[in-house]
């Protein structure tokens, strides 16, 4: 429970939450936006594994100080598949899946889950997400995480087969998610997309825009997350 002078308001905040981006310049874009001090940023690392071992960390230590969080964030850039979420566009996850856990048959891909182990989504509260995409314009979809970036649209077509509601990929949010749900703690993705999904084009990449839309998005989603109630799934 945390209480902030606001105005000469005292406002409360229901849960204490953890924003885990990639990289340096996502958190510093985040940070200043998200209007709850007692909120943490932290650049988590690239890819699923980091970003587990970060994310997981981070909550231990949060729960052995006595400040426990009640909600991570797994945000940052994001390609966008096309035409569904275009370059500049939020897109925040109903379901955070991992496209590329499995294995390769000759008959195609099978998820880890068809092997017998663990899980391959985890589903954001319902509630949670249909007020972030109200505050923010975001649109609620799947997001993929994968561990290598899509670079031709042959495989960006497989994704899509395989995951028709699929508006993203990343390469963190199921590892944050895996470690939010080890410690019973809900979890979100909000992303904001740079690049299409699709053949490599480095160049066409738009990172300074979709920095200046995940920012423009914490800021509104501030009295959502203030005012969330962790019960209210
Ligand atoms: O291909 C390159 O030259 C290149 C240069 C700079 C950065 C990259 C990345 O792969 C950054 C990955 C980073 O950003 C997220 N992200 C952004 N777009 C995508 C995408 O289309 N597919 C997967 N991940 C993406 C991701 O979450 C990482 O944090 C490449």
């Amino acid at each position: 429970m945390v209480l902030q002078a606001e105005e000469g308001r005292l406002i409360t905040s229901a849960v204490r939450i953890l924003v885990a981006t990639a990289v340096p310049v996502e958190r510093d874009a985040v940070a200043p936006a998200l209007g709850l001090p007692d909120a943490e940023v932290i650049a988590a690392g690239v890819g699923p594994a980091l970003a587990a071992a970060s994310t997981a960390t981070a909550l231990t230590t949060a729960a052995l100080t006595g400040r426990p969080f009640g909600l991570v964030v797994s945000a940052g850039i994001a390609g966008g598949f096309a035409p569904h979420a275009p370059v500049g566009s939020l897109v925040v996850a109903d379901e955070i899946t991992a496209a590329d856990l499995g294995a390769e048959t000759p008959d195609g891909f099978l998820p880890v889950t068809d092997l017998g182990f663990g899980t391959i989504t985890h589903r954001p509260p319902e509630a949670l997400v249909r007020e972030v995409a109200a505050a923010t314009g975001a649109r609620p979809g799947a997001v993929l995480t994968v561990s290598t970036v899509t670079g031709t649209a042959a495989r960006a077509a497989r994704l899509r087969e395989r995951h028709p509601t699929a508006l993203a990929e990343a390469m963190e949010g199921f590892g944050v998610a895996e470690a939010a749900a080890a410690h019973g703690t809900p979890v979100l993705e909000l992303r904001a997309v740079s690049n299409p999904v699709g053949p490599r084009d480095r160049a066409a990449w738009r990172i300074g825009d979709a920095l200046a839309a995940l920012a423009e998005g914490f800021g509104k989603i501030t009295p959502v997350l203030r005012s969330w109630n962790p019960h209210d799934r």
